[in-house]
């Protein structure tokens, strides 16, 4: 199953893109040991970091990351650390995989350390709180001089470390001398640096359709899991899973993104995954609340990543500073953060006026009968 790393040809035409030799990835969470874990089975050599001190030294001595991947076995080219010179010391690229509220920090962190000029990758999906910046635009105001991408998709961290068949692409804007060399790009040696395992990258060079499609679908999937956790059945997901996209659409192109982006692996196809089982975290927490338990309550009161939560806040945020109507991911953001009751909200979002699909149409139709028979409240 694992191709063992060798090189693949972006084009029949093209010479092989280089995979990188050493890499380094922040974070060894999930994602990021998943991906470590790839990049090492393909004959890279990877350095992770790991915030604690005691997780690098387990990683190291039992070969397992009992924290968030048990039972999976860590390939020997992989090495774990919690300092950060270490890691970083003669890496020609990064991916950064903590989470996304972390990222300024982060970067902060690293900059006396980061090699100069190597491509920086998001494995963190977001929108950053305070300022509504994707996170490739905080990485290039921390950190200047390297080209920033993304690698994003349909990823569940253990299914992809246990080698079942995984999609993603991988995004960086394209300079004119990428676009005469594809083969030299970032995106693609990455993507030839992941490549293999059960793992299949695409290239891209729209970060903005990659990022937006990564940071909304996580507020769309706690939607889902809201009205899923209060009763409702598969036509109502089905319906938010693809209003979701519109909203994803919209945003993207207002940002500079492509919409077929939001179409491809990052968007529908991350979404699709994300909404369809309490596996994901955010569906996960959405679920929790829709059937009625407190927020404090829930994952029985561990602490949880769910970069939904917090990105419900900020892509409202930048929405409304950019005039995007994105209104489930309202929903969910009046539910979450403003006090507003779940049933009521949710009754409210399927009221709204009539509107047209696809938006080309200038119509919006009063709703003949607002008040939608809905199964909250049942017994
Ligand atoms: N788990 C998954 O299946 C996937 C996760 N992602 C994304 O990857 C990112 C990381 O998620 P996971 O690895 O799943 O989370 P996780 O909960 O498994 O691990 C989080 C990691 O970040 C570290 N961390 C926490 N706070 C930090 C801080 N302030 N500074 C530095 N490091 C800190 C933790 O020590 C831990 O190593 C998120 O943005 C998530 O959306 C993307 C694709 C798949
Ligand atoms: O992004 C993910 C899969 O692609 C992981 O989703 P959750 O963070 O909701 O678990």
């Amino acid at each position: 199953m694992n191709s063992g790393g060798q090189p693949i040809k972006v084009s029949p035409s093209r010479p092989s893109a280089r995979p990188y030799g050493r890499l380094a990835v922040l974070g060894a969470g999930a994602w990021g040991t998943a991906l470590a874990i790839v990049l090492a089975r393909n004959g890279r050599e990877v350095a992770l970091w790991a915030r604690r001190e005691a997780l690098a030294q387990q990683i190291n001595e039992t070969r397992e990351n009992h924290d968030y991947l048990p039972g999976i076995a860590i390939p020997d080219r992989l090495t774990a650390s919690a300092d950060l010179e270490t890691v970083l010391s003669g890496v020609e690229a990064l991916l950064i995989v903590t989470p996304s509220s972390s990222l300024r920090e982060m970067c902060a962190a690293i900059a006396p350390h980061v090699p100069a000029g190597i491509p920086i990758a998001l494995g963190c999906k977001g929108v950053e709180r305070t300022t509504g910046l994707l996170l490739s635009e905080v990485v290039a105001e921390e950190l200047k001089g390297h080209q920033v991408g993304a690698v994003s998709g349909p990823t569940f961290a253990r299914e992809t470390a246990l080698e079942h068949p995984t999609a993603a692409t991988v995004a960086f804007p394209f300079s004119y001398k990428d676009r005469l060399e594809p083969e030299k790009s970032p995106a693609a040696r990455l993507a030839v640096s992941l490549s293999g395992g059960g793992f299949r990258p695409y290239v891209s060079d729209d970060i903005v359709g990659v990022e937006v499609g990564g940071a909304v679908k996580n507020v769309i999937a706690i939607a889902c899991g809201m009205m899923s956790g209060a009763g409702f059945a598969e036509n109502t997901r089905a319906a938010l899973i693809t209003r979701g996209i519109d909203e994803m659409k919209r945003l993207a192109q207002a940002l500079g993104g492509r919409r077929e982006t939001v179409t491809g692996l990052s968007g529908a196809g991350d979404l699709t995954l994300t909404c369809s089982s309490t596996t994901s975290r955010n569906m996960s927490l959405g679920y929790q609340l829709g059937q009625g338990i407190a927020r404090d309550d829930c994952f029985d009161g561990k602490p949880v990543v769910v970069e939904g939560e917090v990105n419900a806040v900020s892509v409202c945020d930048l929405a409304h500073r950019i005039r995007v109507p994105m209104p489930i991911c309202e929903t969910v953001n009046a539910v979450l953060h403003h006090g507003a009751d779940l049933q009521e909200s949710f009754s409210a979002l399927w009221a709204r006026p009539l509107e047209s699909e696809p938006q080309t149409l200038d119509l919006s139709l009063e709703h003949p009968s607002p008040d939608l028979p809905l199964p909250f409240g049942a017994d």
